[in-house]
């Protein structure tokens, strides 16, 4: 198992958002998180990834059999586990080809014509023109959009063992489903498993595994059409898809 989360307790404020999520994720698996707004899938993110101020209050994360709970986010990176996040970060000063060797994956920094033709390959999957964004500016001057599609080639060129994916197609315009859908199998097809927060419904149903997180639990795992039509089926009906 590449990621096991064990009873997993978080508080923000004096609100208890997670309330004991078990999930697992496998190797080369794609897996995808549904549930209503505010039912705690971004403070599941943040929490595995070890961003500050989501620290467990209980329960555990363990990622390649490795108790990673209080690890930094810095080990955990190099453990080969990496966000993207729902609004895409800015770099002042640095450049979209800079930024895209920053987190490269070292089996593609051995020569220069390797690492050119791996950057120029992941803003081809996110449909940028290479010639016209390797030179461009990690900045406000790049659209929400743009930054979130060079944060997906980012993770291109990154190859980790998990990505965690926190509504990756949210604010691109027009991306079809096809497209995403591309990019999550050459990431499969590479070997990374992923961990996807999605609204889109056709994105979760492509998945191997889907997770429903109402309320700060999961509900229901398994089966993407099956757990997909639960959903759809209840949502609104049961108390547990009701906020506090
Ligand atoms: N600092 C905080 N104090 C209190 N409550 C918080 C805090 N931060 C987040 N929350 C609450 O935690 C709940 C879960 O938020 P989270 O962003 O994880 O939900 P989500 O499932 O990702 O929602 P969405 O689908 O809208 O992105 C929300 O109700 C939110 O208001």
């Amino acid at each position: 198992m590449l990621l096991k989360v064990e009873d997993l307790h978080v508080h923000r404020g004096n609100r208890e958002i997670l309330k004991g999520i078990n999930l697992e994720v496998k190797e080369n698996e794609i897996h995808a998180i549904i549930g209503p707004n505010g039912a705690g899938k971004s403070t599941l993110a943040y929490t595995i990834m070890g961003v500050s101020g989501y620290k467990p209050s209980k329960g555990r994360i363990i990622f390649k059999g490795v108790d990673i709970t209080n690890k930094s986010i810095t080990e955990r990176a190099r453990m080969g586990l990496t966000l993207a996040w729902q609004e895409p970060a800015r770099f002042e000063g640095i450049k979209v080809k800079t930024y895209l060797t920053l987190g490269m994956n070292e089996k593609y920094k051995k020569d220069k014509e390797t690492m050119e033709q791996k950057i120029r390959e992941s803003l081809e999957l996110v449909k940028l023109d290479p010639d016209k964004y390797l030179d461009r500016y990690v900045d406000e001057t790049l659209s929400g959009g743009e930054r979130k599609r060079v944060e997906l080639a980012s993770i291109i060129c990154m190859e980790p063992d998990l990505a965690i994916l926190d509504e990756p197609d949210s604010g691109i315009d027009i991306v079809s489903f096809d497209e995403i859908k591309r990019i999550f199998d050459y990431l499969k097809e590479k070997g990374c498993s992923l961990l996807v927060v999605t609204h889109r419904e056709e994105l979760a149903e492509s998945a191997d595994v889907v997770s429903l997180i109402c309320n700060g639990e999961v509900i229901k795992s398994g089966d993407p059409k099956e757990v997909g039509e639960f959903y759809k089926k209840n949502c609104g009906k049961c108390y547990k898809f009701q906020r506090d």
